[in-house]
């Protein structure tokens, strides 16, 4: 298994950047997963890594070793990419051991290893299936086996569960990264679904128009979004430009009043996160709101409310709290809820 190290790696497509100096490093046995909305370059910065898309600057080092000038098929790399559909003339097991044979591995030793791999999928015994024969869910695994095959130092996967179900994806993410721990496996990933890099990557890099907009593990990224940006792409709405004035209890001025935030948050102009959980609704004397809609989350229920003069503010409710739409509730916020981002985008 190998390390990875970006640095300032840089595409252009013309006059556009798709990669603009970008810098990430993925440990031995880590998996890094790049999150971010189509387009911001996610996909190139894999194909630059894996060779099969010039670079225009930076450097990519496999293991410490520069790769430039390395073509595609020597990097040993394991590619699971949208585009690299199965062979669909080939059966599971002619999928599997394509790589092995590539590189020179006797029948019988690619026989071995492919029911190796097919166990290790959970496929075991699949090797004489046509690939048309199986279903999305197991077509992924076959293309999984077939990159982790040549036993590669570092396994690249480009929207690995984007084709599946959201069942199915939630079961095949924990499996995968499950497995990743079991091989030692050093991953670097891509995803657009905040949900799958969350549960399968021991770090996540959001990237947005081919920059690094925040690294860090899930939970520091969930907890502390360094952007508007990266707060809205993970789903948070209720976003509103404040002031903070210091002092004991510290306090931040939006359209939505002035709100509690933790003591020691630095004073000045902001743009203001409120997670819906610090949004109650029992406010005694606090901020007037209607309810103007209720969607059931599973595990909660997401209120949304109007305020005069102000923006929409979403509340997360239990399913016996929530009020019914058009209810006049009266809002009151927790401190901790509250995070203070910077002032622009
Ligand atoms: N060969 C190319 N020539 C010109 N532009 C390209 C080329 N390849 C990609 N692009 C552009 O570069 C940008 C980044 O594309 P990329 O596929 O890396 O994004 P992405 O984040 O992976 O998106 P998605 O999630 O939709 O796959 C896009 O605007 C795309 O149109």
């Amino acid at each position: 298994m190998a390390s990875l190290d970006v640095e300032a790696l840089t595409v252009r497509f013309g006059e556009r950047s798709v990669l603009d100096a970008v810098d990430l490093s993925v440990a031995e046995r880590e998996t890094v997963c790049v999150l971010g909305p189509s387009g911001g370059g996610k996909s190139t910065l894999l194909r630059a890594v894996a060779g099969l898309q010039a670079v225009d600057a930076g450097r990519v080092r496999v293991a410490g070793r520069d790769q430039a000038g390395v073509p595609a098929h020597r990097r040993d790399l394991g590619l699971m990419f949208q585009d690299h559909q199965l062979f669909p003339q080939r059966d599971v097991a002619g999928n599997v051991a394509f790589g092995l044979r590539m590189r020179g591995a006797s029948r019988a030793r690619a026989a071995a290893r492919v029911a190796e791999l097919l166990e290790l999928v959970g496929l075991p015994g699949a090797g004489r299936r046509a690939v048309a024969s199986l279903s999305g869910g197991e077509q992924q695994r076959v293309a999984l086996a077939r990159a982790l095959a040549p036993e590669p130092r570092l396994l690249m996967l480009d929207e690995p569960l984007g084709q599946l179900d959201r069942g199915l994806r939630e079961r095949l993410v924990v499996e995968l990264r499950e497995l990743f721990e079991r091989l030692g496996t050093t991953v670097l990933a891509v995803t657009h679904d905040q949900g799958e890099a969350f549960a399968l990557a021991h770090r996540v890099a959001v990237m947005r128009d081919g920059r690094i907009a925040q690294s860090g593990t899930p939970s520091e990224v969930w907890q502390r979004p360094a952007s508007a940006f990266v707060a809205r792409f993970l789903g948070f709405d209720n976003l509103v430009p404040g002031t903070v004035r210091a002092g004991t209890p510290a306090v931040v001025r939006t359209a939505w009043g002035e709100l509690p935030v933790p003591d020691g948050t630095p004073a000045g102009p902001c743009t203001l996160l409120v997670r819906p959980t610090g949004v109650r609704l029992d406010g005694g004397d606090g901020l007037r709101a209607r309810v103007v809609s209720r969607t059931f989350r599973g595990d909660h229920v997401a209120v949304l409310l109007d305020v005069e003069g102000a923006p929409r503010l979403e509340a997360a409710c239990t399913l016996r709290r929530a009020p019914d739409v058009g209810d006049a509730v009266r809002v009151a916020f927790d401190a901790e809820e509250l995070v203070r981002l910077p002032p622009h985008a």
